[in-house]
């Protein structure tokens, strides 16, 4: 719980998924008089929010504690530029995809930064964060593993290195998910069902399944065999799925290009940061 966690906490860009994080925060007792929302256009401060909302580091009174980075990659040399000199002291907390710790500590000159990977099933309390924090004191890894638990699942990773990999797994991952009940949901149209009834079927289909495999104790694999039956209609439909492995070789290649972003999106950040080094 939330209840006595003392701030300022600056969240720094509260779209998707910053918006997110701070409706679980609130409903895990942070207060918000503890918490100021620095954005220009926040399109996902949480209903009812009575917090400080303001649209430039500049506009915030005070200093913080810590800092939750929830912008694009792409707008952090801007935000770096207006907030590093206004938050000293501070614990920074990022949840960018790609960019990495190092890139963080020359841009804001500073040596307390964790980062974290949580995903949007955050908003109901059902996603998975991996969290790192290289030589952070104990008192700080506390504190982000305080921060994230009302957000679901934590992990803690201690190769920073297998962040593009996880980020491309679990931070985008949800998407894929949408994706395939979207597309469940056309494949039954096409065999004949209305938009409404596939778009049902396909929604209960994909939740219960997960819940099933989240609670029975069996792998996936055995839950799958004991949906096959030989010669049915199961294995008819598997039998085009992984037909030349083109389940996995589909999947393999879209982690793989989401993890080939995250590179990018570090190489660009790091760029910002030499940039800024060399000025
Ligand atoms: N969405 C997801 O599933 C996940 C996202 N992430 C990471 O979280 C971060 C945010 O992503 P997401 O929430 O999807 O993005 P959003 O665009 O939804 O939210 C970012 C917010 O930051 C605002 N913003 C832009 N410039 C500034 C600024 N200078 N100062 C303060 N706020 C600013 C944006 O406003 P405007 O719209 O006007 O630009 C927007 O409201 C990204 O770095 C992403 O990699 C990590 C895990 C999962
Ligand atoms: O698409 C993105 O870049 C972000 C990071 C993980 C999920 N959304």
């Amino acid at each position: 719980m939330l209840n006595g966690f003392q701030g300022p906490l600056w969240l720094v860009g509260c779209g998707a998924m910053g918006g997110a994080l701070l409706s679980r925060w609130r409903a895990a007792g942070l207060r918000d008089d503890q918490v100021t929302v620095i954005d220009p256009a926040p399109k996902a401060v949480p209903a009812g929010f009575a917090g400080i909302l303001v649209d430039s580091p500049d506009a915030a009174s005070g200093t913080p504690r810590l800092v939750v980075l929830g912008v694009k990659p792409q707008m952090l040399p801007v935000v770096a530029a207006s907030l590093s000199a206004r938050i000293a002291g501070a614990l920074l907390i990022s949840m960018l995809a790609g960019v990495r710790t190092g890139t963080l500590a020359n841009l804001f000159d500073r040596a307390r930064i964790a980062r974290i990977m949580p995903n949007t099933p955050a908003s109901i309390g059902a996603g998975v964060t991996a969290l790192y924090g290289a030589g952070l004191p104990a008192a700080d890894m506390a504190m982000v593993e305080a921060l994230l638990k009302p957000a679901g699942q934590t992990l803690w990773l201690e190769d920073e290195s297998r962040f593009d990999a996880v980020t491309a797994l679990s931070g985008s991952g949800p998407a894929y998910v949408f994706r395939f009940i979207e597309a469940l949901a056309g494949a039954g149209e096409a065999a004949g069902l209305d938009a409404a009834t596939a778009g049902a079927l396909a929604m209960a289909t994909v939740t219960g399944a997960a819940a099933l495999a989240a609670q029975s104790g069996e792998t996936p694999a055995a839950l799958r065999l004991a949906v096959t039956s030989p010669q049915g209609t199961t294995q008819a439909g598997l039998d085009v799925l992984d037909g030349d492995g083109a389940l996995s070789a589909l999947l393999r290649g879209t982690v793989r290009a989401a993890a080939e972003r995250s590179r990018a999106l570090a190489a660009a950040a790091d760029a910002a940061a030499d940039a800024k080094a060399a000025a």
